[in-house]
């Protein structure tokens, strides 16, 4: 439909040159397709008409025949408004205006019959309508809407040039009226017929100007699946390219390394999702393709340990590992613990952080550089460019979002032949979106937690009944545990966050007078953060106060309280990784949710979620379910490959799968693309592609 996408919306019947910059800022419409590919965020059912008798006041809408019998100015200055009569021949009820009296009351004639759309309200019993839609009965012509009215995303209400959803559906219907010819397809019959899809013409009006709920569903489906095919087709497209062209190294062997560890060191059984996940990677690296791999497991599921097991693997083959971790705390407990699982085993293992002295850092360069250190362990600060590798086989990165894919793709450089890649994450991304954002990697499970684990018992408690939390987190602290209380963090009013941890560290140091508390949060140096973990840690402080600094990866398997404050500025995510630094030892452990009594629905439902469920997976779910893919935590910065206009992933897996289904059908059978048949499809790809450029270009 090239041609449409050359049509200027400047030129088109009812726009000009304001409307157009209007258009192309707000939403982002700059040609004729654009606007047909606005599509309506919902539909209102204009063929039911109500009586009056039938009205309650909690109805969505209502729509009306009648007339307005009578009109007055009441009230004066702010107060001033205009109440009207509206009688349809089994009742009266209300109208009201606040803006445009004088205008609206130029327009209504008393003998005339209108047709009256809006929603209804009760006020002091009687039923009322505030600003409603009032249109002449139609007499064939007009602007009136029969059946299915759309509703679309607006203009910015304070512009001159605001467009209302009315008057986006009027110049939707100006272009199919001045673009008469077909609209050419965008999908190869071979997929149209099989699926029995509507035509792309045929969807593409239906879903502005429904004639019933029958077609619309199915002009509705026809463009979600399109939606998701072409980004499912391009991303296995990429992958498929990546594993014909990119060689990568040869882990042909299992040696004395992993060997010895597994013979010696582990001091417990892998669970058999352990065993399978190191099966698959292991025959990733020996494929000879390079491995994308995302090992995606719960908190707490053992992943650290496969990675551990895998660089082990590396090191047999002769080849150097790195661990990049998102933060220093992280960085430096991967460097403690591996080092202590390692012990015995002769491998050099370095750590490179922001913090680490100069003399320090140009030593690990030249170990790096000839050969002698095995694994490096750190932050972001290991891809700086003076870090160069021997010769680096394989890359870990623990947590992936807070790196982002230009930071993944500049370790690529450091090596001609790219290394192995493992992206861990304990963020449970929902199927569907995985399927989207991570369709490009491989993707391995661990779905089964460590024998012995005993679920974690949370509970919502209002801050009113405090008292009670402090005597069982005595009790807890008494039997031997130790207990975590964390406070918000948020960057914008990160002072009176600030102010919230200091207050809590006071009032839990008066609580409990005869315990050592310490404090870690995001402004402390680097040493002092570790000091007071490494108290913690070691047991010689009994509660940590902290931000969500420790929201990933720290591992304190006695802690077994996690008081969660101001609970209710959390995300379900977020909750989920909070609690899972406790449960971590074979002790029964809890999470404490505090909040206010003032929640709203969501609120309270996330709550609820939290004190039902541990299961990771399942509270990705609800939160995408809650909030929405684009919000979801972490999920931003990857940012999906292509903005959904219509496809919804929360609601739309079965699409989805179909989508994908079929592009993997569509490579399989011709994995370039070169087909005759398929011309279509690496066309449309093409296309999207620009476009996409086009758009990241102009905002
Ligand atoms: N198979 C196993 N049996 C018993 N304990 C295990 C097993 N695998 C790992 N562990 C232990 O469980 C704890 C969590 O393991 P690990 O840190 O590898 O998990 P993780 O998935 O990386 O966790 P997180 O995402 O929370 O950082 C560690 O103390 C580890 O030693």
């Amino acid at each position: 439909m090239s041609d449409l996408a050359t049509h200027n919306i400047m030129y088109l019947q009812g726009v000009g040159p304001k409307r157009a910059e209007t258009l192309k800022k707000e939403l982002r419409i700059v040609s004729y397709e654009d606007l047909l590919y606005h599509f309506p965020y919902k539909y209102v059912d204009r063929s039911r008409f109500y009586t009056i008798g039938e009205i309650t006041g909690d109805m969505p809408y209502i729509q009306l025949k009648g007339q307005v019998t009578s009109l007055k100015t009441v009230g004066e200055g702010r107060g001033k408004r205009m109440v009207g009569t509206f009688n349809d021949g089994t009742g009266i009820i209300e109208l009201v205006w606040f803006k445009g009296i004088k205008y609206i009351k130029g327009q209504i004639k008393p003998d005339e019959t209108y047709i009256l759309f809006g929603k209804p309200s009760r006020f002091n019993n009687t039923i009322n309508v505030v600003h409603p839609e009032l249109e002449k009965e139609p007499n064939g012509k007009g602007s009136f809407i029969a059946g299915l009215q759309p509703f679309y995303n607006t203009t910015e209400k304070m512009k001159s040039s605001y467009l209302t959803s009315r008057a986006i559906f009027k110049l939707v219907q100006n272009v199919f009226q001045s673009y008469t010819s077909v609209i050419p397809e965008t999908l190869p019959a071979h997929i149209t017929g099989q699926l029995k899809l509507m035509k792309l013409n045929q969807a593409l009006r239906t879903i502005h100007m429904p004639p019933n709920s029958e077609e619309l569903q199915k002009a509705s489906f026809r463009l979600k699946f399109e939606e998701l095919f072409y980004i499912q087709l391009n991303i296995l497209r990429l992958r498929n390219q990546r594993t014909y062209n990119l060689k990568g190294h040869i882990f042909s062997r299992v040696g004395d390394f992993f060997n010895q560890f597994y013979s010696q060191n582990l001091p417990f059984e892998l669970t058999n999702a352990q065993k399978r996940v190191i099966k698959e990677i292991r025959k990733d690296m020996g494929s000879g393709h390079q491995m994308n791999r995302l090992l995606q497991g719960d908190v707490g599921s053992g992943k650290t340990l496969v990675a551990l097991m895998v660089m082990l693997i590396a090191i047999d083959n002769k080849y150097q590992t790195c661990l990049m971790a998102p933060t220093e705390i992280l960085a430096t407990q991967h460097f403690e613990t591996i080092s202590e699982m390692l012990k015995g085993i002769d491998v050099n293992i370095g750590l490179l952080t922001g913090s680490t002295k100069k003399a320090a850092r140009n030593q690990l360069h030249a170990d790096l550089q000839s050969g002698k250190l095995n694994i490096l362990i750190g932050t972001h600060a290991l891809i700086e460019d003076n870090v160069q590798f021997n010769n680096l086989g394989l890359v870990v990165i623990d947590e992936q979002h807070r790196f982002g894919v230009a930071q993944r793709a500049r370790l690529w450089k450091k090596n001609l032949s790219p290394p192995h890649v493992l992206v861990m994450t304990a963020t449970p991304i929902p199927r569907t979106l995985a399927m989207t954002t991570y369709g490009d990697l491989d993707v391995s499970i661990i779905d089964e937690l460590p024998p012995g684990r005993k679920p974690i018992q949370t509970s919502h408690v209002y801050h009113k009944k405090r008292l009670g939390v402090n005597k069982f987190v005595k009790e807890q602290i008494e039997a031997g545990r130790q207990v975590y209380a964390v406070y918000p963090l948020i960057e914008e009013s990160e002072k009176m966050d600030f102010k919230n941890l200091t207050d809590g560290y006071e009032y839990i140091q008066e609580v409990y007078p005869n315990y050592n508390v310490s404090m870690v949060h995001g402004k402390m140096k680097p040493a002092e953060k570790d000091a007071a973990m490494q108290e913690f840690a070691s047991g010689k402080s009994q509660i940590l106060v902290s931000t969500t600094v420790i929201e990933v990866g720290v591992n304190v398997p006695n802690a077994s309280v996690m008081i969660i404050e101001s609970a209710e500025r959390f995300g379900l995510s977020q909750l989920h990784q909070l609690r899972g630094r406790v449960g971590r030892g074979a002790d029964q452990s809890y999470c404490i949710l505090m909040t206010g009594y003032k929640l709203s629905n969501e609120t309270r439902k996330r709550m609820e979620i939290m004190t039902q469920t541990n299961d990771g997976f399942e509270i990705a779910e609800a939160d995408m379910k809650l909030r929405g893919p684009g919000d979801l935590e972490g999920t931003q910065q990857s940012g999906l490959p292509f903005e959904l206009k219509i496809a919804n992933l929360g609601k739309d897996s079965r699409i989805l799968h179909m989508a994908r289904n079929v592009a993997q059908d569509v490579l399989k059978n011709d994995p370039l693309l070169e087909k005759q048949d398929n011309a279509i499809l690496k066309r449309q790809l093409k296309r999207l592609a620009q476009q996409k450029m086009n758009w990241a270009m102009i905002s």
